[in-house]
This record gives structure tokens, sequence and C-alpha cells, in this order.
């Protein structure tokens, strides 16, 4: 079996390891992309071990898996997965979630340190597999992650007797009637319509995890959503976990009152990016040559795969349409197409299908796909996508989050931002000081040496 192909369960693949992609076609080119391929993750898997052993990396554990109170089933599912040590997030959270009576959690940890294997885990531990009724709800921003963290639930607990089901558009009958499941994974939209319909009985709820818990609760994204499934749950029963990269200040009191009492665990502000991810930005002329220097890119971002992230649907459509014009390969995906088609767009390049994404904020978050090691913020994120208004400030957390859709844990990647005026590059500079790292210019005028930088930062 390719290394990423799908899987019985669904796309999650245990030993989705890129050294193990095989070359796509006989092309010399492709060939030449896979070998580096092979290079790169080589070096991946030397460093990985590494760099758990480095106390400074958010990888770093003195821990085993055993000794964080795991069940016999939910270490053998970790192990299958091919995890050997636990990432320090899931060290420090897991006992804390784990114990008795349960507490609530509020956890921050870098993109791509392994937080979902903590809140999956626990709600995997706090189930009782004989009774079929709901306990476990786990809610998401977009129903690509939530097939995700579906996956990585499935990958864990495949030697327990947990039955799923998700709460995402399109999924159930309208007619459903009782769903049985032990864990829901959904939208909330979505959740709450069914507990609304009493198609999720809720009395048996013991967990409650939001994934990328500030975009869940900022009262300009799905805030009043995510509310309203939290009030349909029984009171004084439910442990609230919530976790994210990025819980910005004015999230981080309303947090404290969604999760009262909760064990905590945060970042400081110089450490919200991961190393492995170097920043570039090129300077471009204007808006068509924004689309001129991503076309001269192609072979580049199609060394491993990348995301290309839009302000908006219609020019991610636009780009891709002319790109696949001139005889590039590439797919789109937003939250303008249906259910069906973002699903097998997503799987297709889980899959390795395309190579090159064009998308916009929708998949900025969670989206887990290991051979991502080029990000391109075509357009900078803004305020104004979140609130609506006509907010011209970078939207810092979700610029965190779209960049780390590459370096994942512990791999290198890099990210690259076109500005193309003085509004763009201040917006940029604003995004350079709230983070603390340095975003390096490179030449648009010399193709090779533009090479040559990129490939240095992936080496
Ligand atoms: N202990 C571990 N050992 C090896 N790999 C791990 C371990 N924990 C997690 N991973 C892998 O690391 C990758 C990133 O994990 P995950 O998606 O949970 O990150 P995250 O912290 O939720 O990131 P984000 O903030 O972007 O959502 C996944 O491919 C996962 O399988």
């Amino acid at each position: 079996m390719s290394a990423v192909e799908k899987d019985e369960d669904g796309f999650y693949n245990p030993e989705a390891k890129p050294e193990e992609n095989e070359p796509a076609s006989a092309e010399d080119k492709a060939a030449e992309s896979a070998t580096d391929l092979m290079k790169n993750s080589f070096d991946v898997m030397v460093t990985l071990a590494d760099q758990q052993a480095n106390p400074d990396s958010p990888l770093f554990s003195v821990k085993t898996f055993e000794e964080l109170g795991l069940s016999k089933d939910l270490l053998q599912g970790i192990y299958a997965m091919g995890f050997s040590k636990p990432s320090k997030i899931q060290e420090r959270a897991l006992p804390l979630l784990l114990a008795n009576p349960p507490t609530n959690m509020i956890g921050q940890s870098q993109s791509g340190t392994g937080k979902t294997a903590a809140f999956v885990l626990t709600m995997l531990s706090r189930v009782d597999f004989s009774i079929h009724k709901p306990q476990a709800l786990c809610l998401a921003p977009s129903r690509e992650l939530a097939r995700q963290i579906m996956s990585v639930v499935t990958a864990m607990g495949k030697f327990t007797n947990v039955q799923t089901e998700y709460a995402i558009k399109e999924n159930l009958p309208r007619n459903a009637t009782t769903i049985t499941a032990q864990i829901i994974v959904g939208t909330p939209g979505t959740m709450t319509d069914l507990i609304r319909r009493r198609v999720i009985d809720v009395r048996e709820v013991k967990v409650l995890v939001l994934d990328e818990a500030d975009n869940m609760l900022d009262q300009d994204g799905l805030g009043d959503q995510t509310l309203r499934v939290k009030n349909q749950l029984p009171p004084g029963q439910v442990q609230i976990i919530l976790f994210s990269a990025t819980f910005p200040d004015h999230v981080r009191s309303y947090a404290d009152k969604f999760a009262p009492r909760a064990n905590k665990i945060e970042l400081r502000k110089e450490e919200l990016s991961v190393d492995g991810i170097r920043q570039f930005y090129m300077d471009c002329k204007n808006e068509e040559h924004k689309y001129d220097i991503l076309v001269s890119l192609y072979s580049l971002l199609t060394i491993g795969q990348s995301i290309i992230f839009c302000q908006h649907r219609h020019t991610a459509d636009r780009i891709a349409a002319r790109m696949t014009a001139e005889g590039h390969k590439v797919a789109s995906l937003h939250g303008a197409k249906d259910a069906s088609e973002r699903d097998s767009i997503i799987d297709g390049f889980r899959e390795g299908k395309d190579k090159v994404l064009i998308t916009t904020n929708v998949i900025a978050r969670g989206i887990d796909i290991l051979q991502v090691n080029m990000v391109v913020n075509y357009d900078l994120p803004l305020m104004s996508e979140r609130n609506k208004l006509s907010d011209e400030r970078p939207d810092i957390e979700t610029y965190i989050h779209r960049i780390g859709r590459t370096g994942r844990f512990g791999r290198k990647g890099i990210s690259i931002n076109f500005v193309h005026d003085k509004r763009t590059w201040l917006q940029m500079e604003q995004i350079e000081k709230a983070t603390g790292k340095k975003i390096i210019r490179i030449e648009t005028n010399d193709i090779d040496e533009m090479e040559a930088t990129m490939k240095k930062a992936l080496k």
C-alpha cells in the first residue's frame, strides 16, 4: 500500500510517513521531487528523535505513554499509529485530563505538536463502551477537521469497542432517529441541531471538547452555536476541554467562563509558532504579478505538497481555473462547495493526487498533512474576514494557524507571504512584530536563487 492511500477506517494511515511515498509518475521531474522528499523525511526521522530528547522542544517529554495512565487497549492503538513517546503537551495534559474527579482544561500548544491525541485519548478513556449512548462530544470549526479528528478517534480506538458518529452536514439521513454511538465529532451548527431534535440524547454526556477553541468561542466566529451546544448539556456533569495553538486575550476571559476552574497550560507570546517553519516574503509589483510569481513557483510547490491561502473564494477559484487552463494541476477548496465535493477534494489532496491546494481560511486550522512543506499566503489574513467589518488589521491568529499547516511534529516547512503594496507590507510587518519571528525577503526576479533559498530552508 502506498503511504498515502486510504485505509479501511478512512483516510488516516498510521504508516503515512512521507519517506514511503512512491514517485507519482515516471517523469524525471516527479522522480527527482520524490527523491528530494525522501531525503527530507529521512532527516526528519533522525531529527525527531533529537527533538524529543531536547527539553526546549515542544515535542520533548520525560515520560512514556505507559506512565500516563492509559488503558492497555489505548496503548496498543497509540503504538499501532507509530507513536513511541508523548510530546510535551501530551505529557503535561494527559495526567490532568484523566485525573478524577474530572477537571476542565484549557490547553495551548503550538501547531502540529499533538493536541489531538491528548483530547482523543481523554474521550476514549472516559467512555463506558458497554453503554450505547453518546458520552463524548467533540466540536471543530470545519467538516474537514471533524473528519480528520474522527480518523484519529478510530485509529486510536481501534482495539476498543468504541462506536462513533459524525455531526456534520449531509452525513445522517434527514429522518435519523437516535444515535447510539459513544463519541460524536462534528461542527457546532449540526451538533446543536441534532441535540435539539433529540437525535443525540445528551443525558450520558460527560466530555465536551472544543478543538480550535479560540475560534469556536469567538463571538465573531462560531461562538453562538458552540454556546448553544454547551447549554443543551446536563449542567455540572461535563468535563470541558478547550485546545488551541492560540488564545488571543479577548477570548481568554470568555474561555475561563466557558470552562470554569480549568487546569491551564499556556504558551508565552514568543513561543507561539514552531521554529521548524521558515518564513519568507516576496515583494510583488501588483495583484497580477502575484499570479505570475505563483505560477513561476509551481515546480517548488510540487516538491512536496503546498497550500495556497486566498482571502476570497472567488480568488481561489479564479487562480485554480487559470492555472489549470495553463496546464498545471491544482485543486481548489472552500466553503461554497457542496459537502461531497469538499470531502473528495480534501481526500484527493491527502492521498497526494493533487499536490497544490488553493483555498481560503476554511482549512487554515487543524488540518494535518505531513507532506505539506510549503504554505503560501497569496493574500494575508485580515481581521475583516473574521469580524466582517472593514478592518484592515492582519489576523495574527489565523496567520499562525495557516503557516502551521506545514512543519508538523518537528518537520521542516516554509511559508511565503505575497505583499504587493505599502498596505500589505505594513500588515506583514505587524505580523512579524506580533509573532517575534523574522520574515525574510526572497527576490522575485531570480528564480534560481529563489529555488536555492527555499530548498536550503527545507534541508
Ligand atoms: N507522540 C507522538 N509521536 C509521534 N507523532 C505524533 C505524536 N503525537 C502526535 N503526532 C503526530 O503529529 C502530527 C500533529 O498532531 P496534531 O494534528 O494533533 O497537532 P495539533 O497540535 O493538534 O496541531 P494544530 O494546532 O495545527 O491543530 C500528527 O500527524 C500526529 O499523528
